[in-house]
């Protein structure tokens, strides 16, 4: 991490565009703003226009934003790995983190007979130096967990009175994954009375049962979404890290990545961690994606009695193939019967509020909610959201607007809908809302992504010109809390990495207000080549991943030896598949 100004090479500094709109010749009239504007092309004011930067091979161009230093992998037998795994366990780098913790070679049980390396001075002498800053467990007056391998090591309690460690944190996470109940999983050895219970009322088990016996209607505890701010689950980049950037500047609601039912089940680990929670989330919910009644169940079940979540959202707007392919997804939308029974199931299992969050339809021009928006309440759901696009149309042109707006004036009273779709700026969202008086709240995703204080905006009711400083203080509180979140030590501190450059592939998206003849900025307008108000803004400005690698750089220190990057989510295409 980086105190005071972030610095930029201003002598060396050359960002470089991936698809730079064609300036006009200089000897043609420059089209007016409006002209542009109706041309969906950001009317960026012409002292700031530049012609786009010429881009050489090793720079990223054409080379689906992974920098130079691509190394090819040679594929490896997995007992080859294994093996390379354990040698290297016992490497230096692997020191115990039993040992690293406390600083002490006798302090892991496991003695000799340890994986790891217990060997601290082999460590010491290979541990690469000390980022810049403050251990980010110090800052919030812990202790480090990751003791010797923190990258901040240098800095561990200096002038910091660490609390006990039975003072009551205030900056916590929850719903982690028990070892047991993993253990359980694996050999599918957990009872899931609930959902075995309901899935036999609904006659969907395939145990015969008592035909006098209903579904049971829960009594919900219900969630007033109304007005409130909804921060969209956006998987990869809506992690903990970044839900809490966008919690303390201003959204109300978060929602954890889509996990999928099946590796929930399974005690997967990675998927388990997209239901954590962080204390300063609120409201919360996670995302779940199942394609049968029974799996859904149990794994709403499951959720119930393990984590602490205010709402569950099933995800049957999904778009991405190998989702659909499963019969989940929005190949629910395509039958009706199924989605009816996952969501009595769900429903049923739980006092849990289960809510969906859906896409118009499957197939352009073939919307399916508003036959449906009745069913979902009777159903059991008690809040739906609509994305207003069609599965087929991904996110070519813009949301439809009328068409959510149809579904919540057709939809029951108690029944709340949220909206969501291209809100990209304080307008948009007072638009939405006073458009449709049944419509209980929106829903933000990409407009959070490339600007996370939108929320503030909305909440000021306020175009904020902000300055670079202050979007790279966001980026510092991101790190912080990504260190915090993934670990402080090298692999946290490549995961932070890892995560913030994905996120940097959006928020390069943003043009300052200042720059435009023309605000609030649309979400679907394309970008020219602009120079910012000051270096760190043009760097900003940037969708080269060598110059995302740059700012990384400027908070994480240089990357590793051999390091490459190509976003997940290729966010400046216009149109590409998502989660939702
Ligand atoms: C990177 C990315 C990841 C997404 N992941 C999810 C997801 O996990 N679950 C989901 O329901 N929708 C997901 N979506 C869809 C968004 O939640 C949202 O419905 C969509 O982007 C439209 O809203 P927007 O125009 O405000 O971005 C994702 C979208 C993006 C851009």
């Amino acid at each position: 991490m980086n105190g005071g100004e972030p610095p930029v090479d201003t002598a060396t500094f050359e960002p470089s565009s991936e698809n730079p709109i064609s300036l006009p010749e200089p000897q043609a009239a420059p089209p007016n703003p409006e002209e542009l504007v109706a041309k969906a092309i950001a009317p960026v004011k012409a002292e700031f226009l530049r012609p786009p930067p010429s881009r050489s091979r090793s720079d990223g161009a054409g080379e689906k934003n992974s920098v130079s230093s691509n190394v090819v992998k040679e594929k490896k037998s997995k007992r080859q790995l294994k093996r390379e795994r354990q040698q290297e366990q016992k490497s230096a780098t692997h020191i115990c983190s039993e040992v690293a913790k406390l600083g002490k070679v006798d302090a892991c049980r496991y003695g000799g007979k340890c994986r790891f390396s217990h060997d601290l001075d082999a460590y010491l002498a290979q541990k690469p130096a000390d980022l810049e800053g403050t251990c980010p467990f110090n800052i919030v007056k812990e202790l480090c967990p990751y003791g010797l391998t923190c990258r901040f090591a240098s800095t561990h309690s200096e002038g910091v009175s660490l609390e006990d460690e039975n003072t009551p944190k205030k900056n916590f996470e929850i719903n982690g994954l028990n070892k047991d109940l993993q253990r359980l999983l694996w050999k599918n050895k957990v009872s899931f009375p609930k959902s075995s219970a309901q899935l036999k009322l609904l006659g969907l088990s395939v145990i015969k049962v008592d035909s006098n016996l209903k579904p049971h209607a829960r009594e919900k505890k219900l969630i007033d979404f109304r007005r409130k701010l909804y921060l969209a689950p956006l998987t990869t980049v809506g992690n903990l890290p970044f839900r809490r950037v966008c919690r303390a500047l201003g959204a109300d609601i978060t929602c954890g990545e889509m996990a999928m039912c099946t590796n929930l089940l399974q005690g997967q680990a990675s998927e388990w961690a997209l239901l954590r929670r962080h204390s300063s989330e609120e409201i919360f919910g996670v995302q779940i994606c199942g394609s049968y009644p029974d799996t859904v169940a149990r794994t709403v079940e499951l959720i119930d009695r393990e984590c602490a979540v205010d709402f569950i959202d099933i995800n049957m707007g999904c778009p991405i193939d190998i989702v659909v392919n499963k019969g989940a997804g929005s190949s629910l939308l395509t039958k009706p019967m199924r989605m009816k029974g996952i969501i009595q199931a769900a429903s049923g299992t739980v006092d849990k509020p289960i809510t969906v969050k859906v896409r118009t339809g499957y197939f352009e021009g073939r919307n399916r909610i508003d036959s449906l928006i009745s069913d979902i309440k009777a159903w059991g759901g008690t809040a739906v959201t609509i994305h207003g696009r069609s599965r087929q149309q991904r996110y070519s042109k813009l949301a439809d607007w009328d068409y959510i707006n149809l579904c919540a004036n057709k939809a029951p009273d108690n029944l709340q809908v949220l909206g969501n779709g291209d809100i990209f700026s304080y307008h948009d969202w007072n638009m939405h809302i006073s458009d449709c008086s049944k419509l209980s709240s929106c829903m933000v995703g990409r407009g959070a992504l490339i600007k996370p204080w939108i929320f503030t905006e909305i909440k000021e009711q306020r175009d904020w010109d902000i300055s670079s400083t202050e979007r790279f203080d966001i980026l510092k509180d991101f790190v912080r809390f990504g260190l915090q979140h993934w670990g402080s030590d090298n692999k946290g501190v490549e995961t932070t990495r890892h995560f913030m450059l994905e996120w940097l592939s959006y928020t390069c998206r943003y043009i300052p207000v200042g720059l435009l003849d023309v605000i609030p900025q649309r979400i679907n307008w394309r970008l020219p080549s602009y120079y910012g108000r000051n270096d760190l803004e043009t760097l900003m400005a940037s969708d080269s991943a060598a110059d995302w690698i740059r700012i990384s750089e400027m908070l994480l220190g240089k990357v590793p030896e051999g390091f490459s990057f190509a976003p997940k989510h290729k966010s400046n295409a216009y149109d590409r598949a998502e989660n939702g």
